[in-house]
Formats: C-alpha cells, sequence, structure tokens
C-alpha cells in the first residue's frame, strides 16, 4: 500500500513525504523537479522526475507501485504569474490534475487529497471563512484551483472515488530541525521576506498598504506552520481509509495576525534589526483572511503543535540561516574553484 504524492519535492510536498515516511509509510514521488529539490526527500523515497500529467509516466509508477492512495501538490503557485501567464496556470494546475485523474480512475485508485487554497475564496464577506462561504476567485491561479475542486468533486461522483480538498491558508515556518524548509529563489512570501530581511539578504520589507481598516493599517492573515499542514495530510488519509465521506477542508489556525505584527515577531525572534518601509497597498491583496476551522478539527484527528507565529517565524528564520550559508558556502567554493 504506497502513497503516490505529486510535487513531493517541494516546499510542503517535501514536509508531507517526511511527515508520511516517519509514520513508516511506503511513498513514491513525481517531480518535475521546477521548482522543487530532490535533496529535500527522505533517504529511500522513489522519485520520478517528470510531469505529474504525463499519463504513460503515471501508468508507469502505478505498474510499479502498489497505489492505495494520491497526493497532488503539483502545481504553480504565484499569483502574479498567473496573471500573465493564465493558459499555463489553467494547463498546469487543471489539466494535469485532469490526466491524473484519468489515469487514478482507470487504475482504481480510490482516494485522493487535493492540494487547493484560500484564494478560491476571493475576497470572503465574512471572516472567519467557512467553507460554505461563496468563492470568487480573484485571479487565474485562484480559478484554476477552484476548477480542479469540482473536477474533482464531478470524478468521486461519477466514479465511487473519496477525496479531501485541503484549502490552505498562509503555510509558512519549516522543519523544526531545520531539515528542509522554503528554499525557492525569488519567493515572495511575507514571513520568508521578513526572514531573508533577518539575514541580511535584502535591505528592507515593504508593507504592502498600511491604510487599511484594520487595527494597524496593514492587512491579516492566517498562518499556519508547514509541519501542523503536513500533519493534517496524514490525518486526511487516516479519514479516508476510515470510510470517511468526501469533504473540503480549511487549513488555517482560525487566528489573524496583521503584516505588522509578522514583521515584528521576526525582529523578536531574530533580535536582528532591518528596515521595514511602508509602501502602497499591492494589487489584487485582500484585506483579511483567516479560516474558520471548526470543520476540520471537527473531522478529522488533528492536533497542530506549533500555532504560534514566534514559533513560525523562529523555525522560518533557523532554516533561512541555514540554506544562507550552505548558499554561501557553495558560491565561495564556485569561487574559488
Ligand atoms: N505555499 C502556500 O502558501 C500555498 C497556499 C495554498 C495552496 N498551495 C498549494 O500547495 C501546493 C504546493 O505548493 P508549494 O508551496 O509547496 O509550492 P512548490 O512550488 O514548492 O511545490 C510545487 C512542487 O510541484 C512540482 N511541480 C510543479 N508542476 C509540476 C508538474 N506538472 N509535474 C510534476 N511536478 C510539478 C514542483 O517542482 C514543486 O516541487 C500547490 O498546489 C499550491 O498551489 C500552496
Ligand atoms: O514583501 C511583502 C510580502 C507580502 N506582504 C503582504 O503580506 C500579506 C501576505 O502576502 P503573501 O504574499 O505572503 O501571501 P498571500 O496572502 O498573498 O497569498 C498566499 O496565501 C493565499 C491564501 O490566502 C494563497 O494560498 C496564495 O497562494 C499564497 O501565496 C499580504 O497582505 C501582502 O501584501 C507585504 O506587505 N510585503
Amino acid at each position: 500500500m504506497t502513497v503516490l504524492v505529486t510535487g513531493g519535492a517541494g516546499y510542503i510536498g517535501s514536509h508531507t513525504v517526511l511527515a508520511l515516511a516517519e509514520a513508516g509509510e511506503d511513498v513514491v514521488v513525481i517531480d518535475d523537479l521546477s521548482t522543487g529539490f530532490s535533496a529535500y526527500l527522505p533517504e529511500g523515497v522513489p522519485l520520478f522526475i517528470g510531469d505529474a500529467g504525463d499519463e504513460n509516466l503515471l501508468e508507469g509508477v502505478i505498474a510499479q507501485h502498489n497505489i492505495e492512495s494520491i497526493i497532488h501538490f503539483a502545481g504553480s503557485v504565484v499569483v502574479p504569474d498567473s496573471m500573465r501567464d493564465p493558459l499555463g496556470y489553467y494547463r498546469n494546475n487543471f489539466t494535469t490534475a485532469r490526466n491524473l485523474l484519468n489515469v487514478a480512475v482507470k487504475r482504481g485508485i480510490g482516494r485522493f487529497i487535493f492540494s487547493s487554497t484560500a484564494a478560491v475564496y476571493g475576497n470572503p464577506d465574512q471572516v472567519p471563512v467557512p467553507e460554505h462561504a461563496p468563492t470568487r476567485p480573484l485571479s487565474p491561479y485562484g480559478s484554476s484551483k477552484l476548477m480542479t475542486e469540482i473536477m474533482l468533486h464531478d470524478v468521486a461522483a461519477a466514479y465511487g472515488m473519496q477525496y479531501v480538498t485541503l484549502r490552505y491558508f498562509n503555510v509558512a515556518g519549516a522543519d523544526p530541525q531545520a531539515r528542509i524548509g522554503l528554499a525557492t529563489v525569488g519567493a515572495t512570501h511575507l514571513l520568508k521576506i521578513a526572514v531573508e530581511a533577518a539575514t541580511g539578504q535584502r535591505a528592507k520589507i515593504d508593507v504592502f498598504g498600511t491604510d487599511y481598516p484594520t487595527p494597524d493599517g496593514s492587512c491579516i492573515r492566517d498562518f499556519i506552520h508547514v509541519t501542523d499542514l503536513s500533519q493534517a495530510h496524514r490525518s486526511a488519509l487516516a479519514y479516508l481509509r476510515n470510510g470517511g465521506a468526501s469533504t473540503t477542508l480549511n487549513c488555517g489556525y482560525g487566528r489573524g495576525y496583521s503584516v505588522l505584527e509578522t514583521i515584528d515577531a521576526v525582529r523578536r525572534v531574530s533580535g536582528r534589526s532591518f528596515a521595514v518601509q511602508y509602501a502602497p497597498r499591492r494589487p489584487g491583496d485582500i484585506m483579511t483572511m483567516v479560516a474558520d476551522t471548526s470543520r476540520i478539527r471537527g473531522l478529522l484527528d488533528w492536533k497542530p503543535q506549533y500555532d504560534d507565529l514566534e514559533t513560525i517565524a523562529a523555525h522560518a528564520l533557523a532554516w533561512e540561516d541555514k540554506l544562507f550559508h550552505e548558499r554561501h558556502g557553495e558560491l565561495r567554493h564556485a569561487a574559488s574553484a
């Protein structure tokens, strides 16, 4: 009984593969390494380098391994890029999932966990946002995820598949032992930028908008530690194996922190000062995005362990320090070669 993880060499995928491997699960990964890193997979986890929508590759992997469940992370994740290249995003997020589901149905793989996003809600009418809130994505990225959610629902209804769609809120932090973390060059996530500033890799951090009608004028987000999120995938898998009905679940802690509070947390845990510059609002930003978490807490046996902004910031910082020294060392090495 093996779990196929697509995009398992990426940020969230690699933390989930680690959690599964540590729990003794057999895992195989398909990843095209477009933004992932093979080095972040635990020893012994087979990696098939290729497209998760390549049906021949999928058939080959399934023929070699006894796949019982699929966790589908592979996709393109940068909202502004999706505005510039909508067709690329619909292909890599929607068409890839369509091909993967086609093979899953043909091969009778009956359990599917899908990485979706809070971006499907667009600007919410109510906060915290429940899963039944209207879905009005503001970007091709959000639309491509919502279309995949709808397709998965229809496929499950037609072929008797069980699925859990997980709508992640703002994923942050790194493995508490700093074995893996977010390594994408040019990542745009707030906490990543803040720890890059704290490690001296950036001269400053911009705060996009300080005139929102929030207590300190900056946007508010619900940050979830990537290790807690990886455990939510394990819990979702256990839920499906126990016969749980298909469902869609918000993944957050249900608590919001402002952009300024988040930057302050990085300053506190790092003990380092860096420049913070107030900048205009970033187009397309949602003001406040906080999850209603009652459904995930009620349905899954999931107990978050790192629901604390300073802990998330500290883990992100420890990983960034390690990454910076590794990359810096590599550069020195290359320069002297
Ligand atoms: N990071 C977040 O805050 C966030 C929030 C909501 C949802 N998500 C979703 O979670 C998933 C993982 O995101 P992440 O932050 O780990 O990003 P990531 O870029 O680190 O991971 C994506 C992985 O998928 C691989 N990949 C991309 N397209 C592929 C393809 N066609 N075939 C095979 N491999 C492919 C990449 O090489 C990478 O390893 C994505 O589906 C993303 O939309 C992420
Ligand atoms: O240098 C920065 C970077 C970000 N921000 C602000 O910080 C907040 C969070 O921004 P991120 O880019 O870190 O995250 P988003 O909330 O825009 O989006 C993230 O969370 C979404 C769900 O809410 C989607 O899942 C999406 O894929 C994922 O990138 C926003 O108000 C943004 O304007 C800054 O002020 N300065």
